[in-house]
């Protein structure tokens, strides 16, 4: 039986454990605090992150992080900017077959770099792969219908990845594009921001269409400068996780554009949350990039300017709008 630890308790990961689970590996869940993996084993239910859908019987919790290490496959799940800190707690423990899995998704604030250049840093003999998709934690571990892209530069390796978390009710699908696989992760977090902050400023749905579809334009350009290919992006993990995220209010990232386009304060939104809203920290991480390979992401720049620069959301729709006719051509990949 695959032994499968997933890192970090939050709802995605508990909601891969689940999933793991039923696919047949032999599944531990890690948390950083003892506290909690001791409620998980007693309580049966993470009521934190996941309430009302109990663990399936099997998972074991811990927040050991050697005992989380010995396995054949550790699926990487916490704030995508804590994924540095977690590989260097890891890297000890770490046998050199074993496979990680980062099923993240951002960019890293300080350095600019992606997932899987961390992962290379970090443990660079470690077989690794990039997990990403439309994918709702709750409906996930409900067992709802959902499908995922799993990149990875080896077919075999895909494979066994394959039989350790697939089911009939979640779809992996196959590439060997790494970096194309988790751009559209983290832009479209970004998106969402923009999407919601026009939601719930009642712009209406003309214009989220808009911002969705030129949004598409700006993952495509920046996938292009780092290397990914037009297919994987207009994929699950990309396009698909775009319309997840910029329709649906399950979304923590829409949710917090909604809150902030009806007025609220971003720091008092941010106070009353336990789980994490990826975009808020890789908003200026897509915006360095932008400007360092000179192409324009102006939505995200918008959002970043929303967030970071103080700019008023009034404002910073204006000078989108203010922006100069455009040829679709030019202006899109
Ligand atoms: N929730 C979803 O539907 C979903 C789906 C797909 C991908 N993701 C991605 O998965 C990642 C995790 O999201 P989530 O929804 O599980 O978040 P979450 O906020 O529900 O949980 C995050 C977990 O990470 C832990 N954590 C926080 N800081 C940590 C640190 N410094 N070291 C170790 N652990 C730490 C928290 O205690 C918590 O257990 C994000 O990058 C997110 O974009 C989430
Ligand atoms: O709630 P969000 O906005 O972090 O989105 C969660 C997942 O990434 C959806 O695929």
């Amino acid at each position: 039986m695959t032994k499968l630890t997933v890192i970090g308790a939050g709802a995605w990961g508990t909601a891969l454990a689940i999933t793991a689970r039923k696919a047949g590996s032999d599944v531990v869940l890690w948390t950083r605090h003892s506290a909690h993996s001791d409620l998980l084993n007693t309580e049966n239910v993470n009521s934190s992150y996941l309430p009302d859908i109990p663990l399936a019987a099997g998972i074991t919790a811990t927040s050991d992080i050697r005992h989380a290490a010995q396995a054949d496959i550790l699926l990487l799940v916490t704030p995508a900017q804590h994924a540095r800190e977690t590989l260097y707690r890891l890297k000890p423990e770490l046998e050199a077959e074993t496979i990680l899995v980062m099923c993240s998704k951002g960019i890293e604030q300080e350095s600019g770099r992606l997932m899987s250049e961390i992962m290379e840093e970090i443990a660079p003999s470690n077989p690794h792969a990039i997990l990403s998709g439309p994918n709702f934690a709750a409906e996930i571990a409900r067992g709802l219908p959902a499908a995922a892209t799993l990149a990875c530069r080896h077919q075999e390796l895909g494979e066994s990845l394959v039989k350790a978390i697939g089911l009939p009710t979640f779809r992996p699908y196959l590439t060997d594009d790494v970096i194309g696989a988790q751009i559209g992760g983290a832009v479209k977090n970004v998106l969402a921001i923009a999407c919601g902050l026009v939601a719930g400023g009642r712009l209406g749905e003309n214009a989220r269409a808009a911002l969705i579809t030129r949004g598409m334009a700006e993952i495509l350009r920046l996938g292009e400068k780092l290397g990914a290919r037009a297919e994987t992006l207009m994929g699950l993990s990309g396009f698909g996780d775009l319309i997840l995220c910029c329709t649906s209010q399950t979304s923590r990232n829409f949710s917090l554009g909604a809150a902030l386009g009806q007025g609220d304060i971003l720091e008092e939104i941010l106070q009353e949350r336990t789980a994490v809203t990826e975009g808020v920290y890789t908003a200026s991480a897509i915006c360095r990039l932008a400007e360092k390979f000179g192409i324009e992401m102006p939505i995200c720049a918008a959002v970043d300017e929303i967030l970071n620069g103080g700019t008023a959301v009034s404002s910073a729709i204006e000078d989108l709008l203010a922006r100069p006719f455009r040829d679709e051509k030019l202006a899109g990949f």
